[in-house]
Formats: C-alpha cells, sequence, structure tokens
C-alpha cells in the first residue's frame, strides 16, 4: 500500500469574485522511501495542493476528495488526531524560512519544541536530539543557542529541515524549501533534504517550479497545470521524454534554479497560465500547445497511460513514436 495517496483532490477558494478552482481532482501516490516532486509555473496550484495535505488551508479553502496517509484520511481526521500526526508522521519545509522560525525563541528550543509538544522526548533528551538533528543538517551543536536572525538564510532553511526531521516523521513535504536562497545554497539544501529522507527511508514530496532540479532528486514526477496533473511518471523519463508538450516545454526552461526567469513563461512557450477563474473549454493547455489539434478546443481528454507508470493528459501522448522530436522541434 502506498504511504500517501491523493484520491480526486481538489481544493476551491472562495474569494468576493467568485471561486477559484486552484487544485482540480488530482490523484497521486507516493510510496514509502519514495521522492515524488511536483512541478509547474507560479500558479499552477503546487503550494495550495501541499498545503492541502496537512490541512494548513485558510478557512476560505474547500477541500474535496481524500488524502491518504497509511490508509487514513487526513481530510477527515479529528483536529487532535491530526495534531498528532503533524510533525510525528507528516510534516512541511516552506518556502523561506523566514516565515517558519520564530525570530524571538532561540533555535534549539524551536527544534525541540515538536519532540516536546508529542511526548517523544523530555527535556535533557530533547537537548541531545537537537545536538544530533543540528549535526545532521550540518550545523554545529552550539547554533542551538543562537537566535534566527544570527544565521544565513541556508542556515535558517537547515535549521527548518532539522525541525522537520526532529520526529522522524514518514513523510516530508517540501514546498519551494530554497527558494530565497543562491544558487549555490539552494544546491546544497536541496541534496541536503534528498540525502537525508534517503537516510532515514523517509517518503518525500518535493515541490518546484525547476523540473530539471527536481528530476535530479526525486524518483517521479508529476507536472501540474492549471491544478490539474498532465503528465505523471518516473523522474528520468517525464525530463527527458516528456508526453505532455507542457512538460516538455518546463524540461527546456533554462536558466533554472531559483533564476528568476525562471519563474516566467518558459522558454519557448508563449502566453501566461489561466485565470483559474476563467479556464479555457477542452484542454486547458491549448491555447499555448505547439501541437493542438482542432478537437483540443473542446475535448478534455484527461490522464491516460502513456507507458509503464505513466500518464499524460495529452491527445498525442503514447501515441506517436516520434512525439518526442518532433515535439523538440516545436515546442523548444
Ligand atoms: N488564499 C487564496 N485565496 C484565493 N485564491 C488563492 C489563494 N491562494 C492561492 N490562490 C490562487 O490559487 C491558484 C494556485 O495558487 P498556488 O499558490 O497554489 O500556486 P503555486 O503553483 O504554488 O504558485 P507559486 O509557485 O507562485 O507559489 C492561483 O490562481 C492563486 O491565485
Amino acid at each position: 500500500m502506498s504511504l500517501l495517496e491523493l484520491d480526486n483532490l481538489s481544493v476551491t477558494y472562495r474569494i468576493a469574485s467568485g471561486e477559484v478552482p486552484a487544485v482540480r481532482g488530482v490523484s497521486l501516490s507516493l510510496d514509502a522511501g519514495e521522492a515524488l516532486g511536483v512541478v509547474g509555473e507560479s500558479g499552477s496550484g503546487k503550494s495550495t495542493l501541499a498545503m492541502a495535505l496537512l490541512r494548513l488551508l485558510p478557512k476560505d479553502a474547500r477541500v474535496e476528495g481524500r488524502v491518504l496517509l497509511d490508509g487514513e484520511d487526513i481530510l477527515a481526521m479529528s483536529w487532535g488526531r491530526l495534531r498528532a500526526v503533524r510533525w510525528a508522521e507528516a510534516s512541511i519545509v516552506f518556502q523561506g524560512a523566514q516565515h517558519g522560525l520564530n525570530p524571538v525563541h532561540r533555535i534549539g528550543a524551536q527544534i525541540a519544541e515538536p519532540l516536546l509538544v508529542h511526548g517523544l522526548a523530555k527535556p535533557d533528551q530533547a537537548r541531545r536530539r537537537v545536538a544530533e538533528l543540528l549535526e545532521q543538517v550540518g550545523l554545529p551543536a552550539w547554533r542551538a543557542r543562537s537566535y534566527p536572525h544570527e544565521l544565513s538564510g541556508g542556515q535558517r532553511q537547515r535549521v527548518m529541515i532539522a525541525m522537520a526531521l526532529a520526529c522522524s516523521p514518514r513523510l516530508i513535504i517540501a514546498d519551494e524549501p530554497t527558494t530565497a536562497l543562491d544558487l549555490m545554497v539552494q544546491a546544497q539544501v536541496l541534496q541536503l533534504i534528498r540525502d537525508l529522507v534517503a537516510e532515514h527511508g523517509i517518503s518525500l514530496l518535493m515541490i518546484s517550479h525547476d523540473l530539471s532540479v527536481l528530476a535530479e532528486l526525486c524518483d517521479r514526477l508529476a507536472v501540474m497545470y492549471a491544478g490539474r496533473v498532465v503528465e505523471e511518471g518516473p523522474a528520468a523519463e517525464v525530463f527527458h521524454q516528456a508526453q505532455h508538450p507542457y512538460a516538455r516545454a518546463l524540461a527546456g526552461a533554462f536558466p533554472t534554479v531559483g533564476d528568476p526567469v525562471s519563474r516566467l513563461a518558459p522558454r519557448g512557450l508563449g502566453g501566461d497560465p489561466p485565470d483559474p477563474m476563467q479556464l479555457p473549454t477542452g484542454c486547458p493547455f491549448h491555447p499555448r500547445c505547439p501541437v493542438a489539434l482542432d478537437e483540443c478546443a473542446t475535448l478534455d481528454i484527461g490522464l491516460r497511460p502513456a507507458g509503464e507508470r505513466r500518464t499524460a493528459a495529452c491527445v498525442h501522448a503514447g501515441l506517436h513514436p516520434g512525439l518526442d522530436s518532433g515535439l523538440k522541434e516545436d515546442v523548444r
């Protein structure tokens, strides 16, 4: 059985002018010890998805579907049970560590907090565990006495990772964990997360707008467009032989790692992602698609098998052996 299973997950924000369908019927699964990357342009619904998994969304978000962690539906559990699950079974590392750390408390106290709250350690055991965790994320134990402002951005992000690891969860969700950091530090922190989850057999759901980074770190990839998964499969295959033209364009989107340019439209793709309140008819990607057929304007094909453990939501997927080379010319 999968450790994490998203079953037809949808999230709709209610705003003054109507409803924003931010995530639309996403089904994904993640095995124990596996790393799944979720990639897409800004606004594709990645963060909403991540927050929905641990019920961290604001009240104006309506969440439908199921989020099964080891068979137990997170969306249906009591608040008491949810509090027990957060940190201890599943934890999240957010974009930009400044949101996750309290400026007035020392680092050590903050890392120890989930351990103490969940009754997993007594204060002296927690102190030892904090030292061990700091070492695991590449910081000296004396940093426990520092305040967040005394650390660099990369060091703060390492502290967030230590917090996420503290209770030895089975799942870590990392939402653009390195966005605010410079390139060198980004690569180090991402690799650190990957190494630590692999070493401890933790499952990882990592979110990024950068497909090439995820392809390096993850076993499987899911590509999101307009709130939906449009392609999913083994990381190397999705990166090198994407079947969906949007995934193909993302794979060619350089420069990569966190450069602001890569937050813009992927290279070769004209236009903007659709406004979720005014989605195009048919395939939501068809107005930007270089290989769209007439039928794509009316036919919303949805995900279909596109190989071994692969799916793609494109009329071309799995049909044309020449798709790979054809798209390369068209999209890149
Ligand atoms: N609190 C909110 N209220 C209304 N709409 C929201 C809210 N949060 C997000 N949205 C909308 O939901 C859609 C998905 O946003 P989300 O932040 O999940 O995308 P994302 O792929 O994570 O983008 P980014 O990479 O920029 O973080 C967007 O259209 C966004 O404007």
